[in-house]
């Protein structure tokens, strides 16, 4: 299933490390309250966001690449993913998050298992306060954990699920193709790019219940993704914001039809350090929202080894290793793995 199935999966998850059954807490308990981390720099919020690309513009590689540097982080149009697909994922997701909280615990995801399933988010131990977030991890096929859902009436959800996760499939492959070209790297040359073996692949389904008491809860803590690259569809309610140094934590507008593009911790140790691995968190809001997190890294075999050249620098800025093994890390270290590798 890939090495992302293995992350974070020696964090030790408590009884407490499962959601709350939100629809019945009408004031914030204790064990959610952040105080106001999450509203720590609030004239960040102000600055503008990250850049808004169209894929059909001649300009569009460019434009990527500059983002990459700069931000870490953009938003897309003319991105070719069906409104229609992009719409029947959020009612499916919308169908799930308002079943009863007894029935989605039937698919809670197992510790040491597989990532799949529903839950907190895995990065929760690694926080004394909990999330206020709900979550459906999706790896491999959907239906076993599916079938636990909705005995009779899963295949809808499925299909939806597995048609959104092949179109990102390819509309990913195209942004990844065109980062490799700027790093060097010929994409003809890449072997898990053209068989897609042993690829790690995941889709997240994010639930951020409406909040009774938003500025002192988080939605999800600050972190930068596992991957390669994040494909993000947010809803319309706002809640993303984005770390820029010199700004502060700056909002994500959501785009209407726009999906927005994480690069994660693998171009950043691929690019030298010259790509921005984003660090990321979502405040928590009044009015629920949703959003859906693909996942895509390379194989757990793959050699990540830095890039050299006059442009990404002579010397590496990090340590060479597989893909497995800075999994293994960041499950122990979190957001010092990046340094726990620096040279
Ligand atoms: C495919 C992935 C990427 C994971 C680990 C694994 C399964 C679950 C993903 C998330 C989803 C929610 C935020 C995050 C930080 C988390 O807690 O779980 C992500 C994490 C990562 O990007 O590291
Ligand atoms: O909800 C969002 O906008 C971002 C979620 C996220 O960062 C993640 O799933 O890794
Ligand atoms: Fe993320």
């Amino acid at each position: 299933m890939g090495a992302l199935a293995e992350s974070y999966k020696d964090t030790l998850l408590e009884p407490q490390h499962i959601p709350l059954d939100y629809g019945s807490v009408h004031t914030l308990p204790d064990s959610h309250v952040w105080l106001d981390e999450s509203n720590e720099s609030p004239s960040g919020v102000h600055s503008t966001g990250p850049p808004l690309i169209d894929l059909a513009d001649p300009d569009a590689e460019r434009l990527i690449i500059q983002a990459c540097e700069t931000w870490g982080v953009f938003q897309l149009i003319g991105h070719g993913i069906p409104t229609k697909l992009m719409e029947a994922v959020q009612s499916e997701a919308e169908k799930l998050f308002d079943l009863p909280v007894d029935q989605k615990m039937k698919a809670l995801r197992s510790p040491g298992g597989s990532q799949s399933g529903y839950g907190l988010p895995p990065i929760s131990p690694f926080f004394e306060k909990l999330m206020w977030h709900e979550g459906y991890h999706i790896m491999g096929s959907p239906i076993d954990h599916a079938k636990l859902l909705w005995p009779n009436d899963y295949q809808g959800f499925c299909d939806t699920m597995v048609h959104y996760r092949s179109q990102l499939k390819a509309l990913t492959e195209q942004l990844i193709c065109i980062i490799l070209k700027s790093l060097n790297i010929n994409p003809e040359e890449v072997a898990w790019l053209k068989e897609s073996q042993g690829l790690s692949i995941g889709l997240q389904l994010n639930c951020y219940p409406a909040c009774p008491d938003p500025t002192r809860a988080m939605g999800i803590a600050p972190h930068t993704d596992t991957s390669l690259i994040t494909i993000l569809q947010q809803s319309k309610v706002s809640g993303l914001q984005v770390f820029k140094d010199g700004a502060g934590w700056v909002l994500v507008q959501p785009v209407l039809g726009a999906i927005t593009v994480n690069l994660g911790d693998f171009f950043h140790i691929l690019s030298n350090g010259v790509f921005t691995t984003v660090r990321h968190r979502v405040v928590a809001t009044q009015v629920r929202r949703l959003s859906f997190a693909y996942f895509y890294a390379p194989p757990g075999d793959f050699i990540v080894s830095p890039v050299l050249s006059k442009d990404f620098g002579e010397v590496p800025r990090y340590q060479t290793l597989s893909v497995k093994e800075f999994v293994g890390i960041k499950g122990k270290h979190f957001e010092k793995a990046l340094s726990v590798i620096q040279n």
